[in-house]
C-alpha cells in the first residue's frame, strides 16, 4: 500500500479526497494534517463515525515527508512554504494555485513566490491535455475549478476561434471552502444570484496561460452547495461542426461526456465527470460546461492525478455516481 498523508483534511476538499481514497485499491490514508491539530476528523464531520475515524495532527514538514505521496488540501502560500522543504522526498499533489502559474503571473494575482525553483518541476494537472508530463512528475499543480471546467470546454476549439472569449461562470458556495465570510453567509447567498470579482478574478490569468486566449471572465455565485456550469462565449474563424470537434478530441476519454444538448450540474455532482455540450449560430460558438467543482474541479483530480504519477490506471476510485435523481 502507498502511505498517505493529507494536509488540510478538515477541509471541504479534504473530506472529499477522504471519501474518495477510502474506496482507494492502492492509496492508504495513513496521516491527516491541519493547521494546529488535536481534533479528530469524525468530529468534525459526525458523517465519518463508524467509516473513518482519526485524529488530525499538527502540520509538520519532517512528519509529513515520511509519507510516499502527499495531498496538500490547504490555501496558496501555506502549500508553497510546505513544497519547498517537501520537494524531492515525497510525491505531491497540491490543491492551491502555488505552482500552476509562471512566476510573473502567480505574483501578479497572488503575491510574491518563495519557491520560484520548483515553479518548473510542477506539472499542471489536466490529465486530459497533460497526462504525459503528469505520469512523469513529483509535483502535480492541480488545476482550479473555474479553469478546469473552462479549459476543458475551449481546448478542442483553440485553434478554431478568434482571441478573445467571454467566460461566464456560475459556482456552489463550496468553492469557497468552509471559511466564512460576507459573500458565502446563508442569507446573502440563498434565493440570490450574483456576480463576484468580475474581469480581475485570478483565474482569468490562469485560463489564459494554458490556453494562450484572453478571456473576459465573470464568476457568480448560485445558491447551491456543490457543482458549477461555466457558458464560453466566442467567435469561429472557421467552420466547423461543433459536436464533432468535441468528439474527434475526446473520443477516448472515459471521464468527459459530449452532450447533445445543455448540460446540468446534477448530472455531475457527486462525479469526476465534466459534461460539455456545444453550438453554433453562424460563426458565434457557445460552449457548456459542468463539473462538480470540489471533485473534478479539486479532489477527484487530485487522485486522477496521483494515480498516473503511480503508473496505475488514472480512472482508479474515482466517483462516477451523481447523488441526486
Ligand atoms: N473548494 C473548492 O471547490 C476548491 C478548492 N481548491 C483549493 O483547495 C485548497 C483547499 O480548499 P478548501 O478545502 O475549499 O478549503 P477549506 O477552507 O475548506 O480548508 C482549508 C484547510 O486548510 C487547512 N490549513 C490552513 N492552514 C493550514 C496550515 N498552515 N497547515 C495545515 N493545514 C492548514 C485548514 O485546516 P485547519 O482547520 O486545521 O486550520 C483547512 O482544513 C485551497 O488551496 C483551494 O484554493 C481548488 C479547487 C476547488
Ligand atoms: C465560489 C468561490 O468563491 N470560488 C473560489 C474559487 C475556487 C478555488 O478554490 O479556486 P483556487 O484553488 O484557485 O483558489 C473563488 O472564486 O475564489
Amino acid at each position: 500500500m502507498i502511505k498517505t498523508a493529507i494536509v488540510g483534511a478538515s477541509g471541504y476538499t479534504g473530506l472529499e479526497l477522504i471519501k474518495i481514497l477510502l474506496n482507494h485499491p492502492h492509496f492508504e490514508i495513513s496521516a491527516l494534517f491541519g493547521s494546529e491539530g488535536g481534533e479528530r476528523i469524525e468530529d468534525i464531520y459526525p458523517s465519518l463515525k463508524g467509516v473513518f475515524e482519526a485524529e488530525i495532527q499538527k502540520s509538520d514538514v519532517e512528519k509529513i515527508a515520511k509519507y510516499d505521496l502527499v495531498f496538500l488540501a490547504v490555501p496558496h502560500k501555506t502549500a508553497m512554504a510546505l513544497v519547498k522543504e517537501l520537494y524531492g522526498k515525497t510525491k505531491i499533489v497540491d490543491f492551491s494555485a502555488d505552482y500552476r502559474l509562471n512566476q510573473k503571473n502567480y505574483e501578479d494575482f497572488y503575491c510574491p513566490h518563495i519557491d520560484p525553483a520548483n515553479l518548473e518541476n510542477s506539472s499542471y494537472g489536466l490529465p486530459e491535455i497533460f497526462r504525459e508530463y503528469v505520469k512523469k512528475s513529483n509535483l502535480v499543480a492541480n488545476p482550479g475549478c473555474y479553469p478546469t471546467a473552462t479549459i476543458l470546454g475551449l481546448y478542442p476549439f483553440i485553434d478554431y476561434i478568434e482571441n478573445g472569449v467571454f467566460v461566464d461562470a456560475k459556482s456552489g458556495v463550496s468553492g469557497a471552502g468552509k471559511k466564512l465570510s460576507a459573500t458565502t453567509h446563508f442569507v446573502k447567498d440563498n434565493e440570490n444570484f450574483f456576480a463576484y470579482n468580475p474581469i480581475k478574478h485570478r483565474h482569468s490569468v490562469e485560463i489564459k496561460e494554458k490556453t494562450g486566449l484572453d478571456v473576459t471572465f465573470v464568476p457568480q455565485l448560485l445558491p447551491i452547495t456543490r457543482g458549477m456550469q461555466v457558458s464560453i462565449y466566442a467567435k469561429l474563424k472557421k467552420d466547423i461542426e461543433p459536436l464533432e470537434a468535441l468528439k474527434n478530441i475526446y473520443a477516448n476519454e472515459e471521464f468527459i461526456r459530449i452532450a447533445d444538448k445543455p448540460v446540468e450540474i446534477k448530472n455531475v455532482a457527486g462525479t469526476h465527470y465534466c459534461d460539455i455540450f456545444a453550438a453554433k449560430n453562424g460563426n458565434m460558438l457557445f460552449i457548456n460546461t459542468v463539473i462538480d467543482n470540489l471533485l473534478r474541479g479539486a479532489s477527484s483530480q487530485a487522485v486522477a492525478n496521483a494515480n498516473l504519477m503511480f503508473g496505475y490506471d488514472e480512472g482508479l476510485a474515482l466517483p462516477k455516481i451523481a447523488y441526486v435523481p
